[in-house]
């Protein structure tokens, strides 16, 4: 079965403890937390602050994907801020196996991102450093677009590489999931999937979550 992130970006943010614990109780694997700077990409989120302040609200690890320029600079305020996960963009880090090794170092997670159209092999060389390959299935920035199917092909030859290799880490797959896409993704070789609109903006939450877990 697929593990669902739910994306809060999609939640109601004037009530964001309610919809963290909402998607909980309905079969949430982890949160997704995007942050974006307005930098990297066209659009700006949240920061350490809000996840500190969530962190109370429910026990599911947070999974914070950062969308910003420099984040090295903030490894150490995720941390403190509760963040369990944190992937970067390759797109976005000069030293990237630097950034990973400080993700770890301040007790965490790291992964790494791929845009739609950066090539897997921007990120062979530091596969047996990462526990996550997130693999943005739209362009970063905003939820409710359509899933670009090419992101298929992508996961299909990274879980191949990670058979080859016997490596563990897991494949994310983030943009456009519904329950239609899940299942494609789940087929092509991922382990978890974001859904922002598909979950929160759901006539029925608790059919969302488990028509994309499947
Ligand atoms: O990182 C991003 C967007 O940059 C995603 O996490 C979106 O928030 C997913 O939203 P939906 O496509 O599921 O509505």
């Amino acid at each position: 079965m697929l593990k669902l992130a739910p994306s809060i970006l999609a939640a109601d943010f004037s009530k964001l403890a309610e919809e963290v614990q909402c998607v909980e109780q309905l079969g949430a694997d982890y949160i997704h937390i995007d942050v974006m700077d307005g930098h990297f990409v066209p659009n700006i989120t949240l920061g350490p602050g809000l996840i500190k302040c969530l962190r109370p609200h429910t026990s599911l690890p947070f999974d914070v994907h950062l969308m910003i320029e420099n984040p090295d600079l903030f490894i150490q305020d995720f941390k403190e801020a509760g963040a369990d996960i944190i992937t970067v963009h390759v797109e976005a880090c000069r030293h990237l196996h630097r950034t990973l090794q400080l993700i770890k170092q301040n007790g965490m997670a790291c992964g790494v991102v791929l845009n739609p159209h950066t090539p897997l092999e921007m990120i062979k060389h530091v596969l047996h450093e990462v526990d996550w390959v997130l693999i943005m299935s739209v362009n970063p920035g905003f939820g409710g677009q359509t899933f670009i199917p090419e992101a298929l092909n992508k996961i299909a030859i990274l879980n191949e590489w990670r058979k080859k290799l016997e490596l563990s880490f897991l494949i994310e797959v983030d943009g456009g999931v519904n329950e239609q896409t899940a299942r494609l993704c789940e087929e092509a070789g991922a382990d978890v999937v974001v859904a922002g609109s598909a979950v929160f903006n759901a006539p029925n939450r608790r059919v969302a979550i488990e028509q994309i877990k499947g």
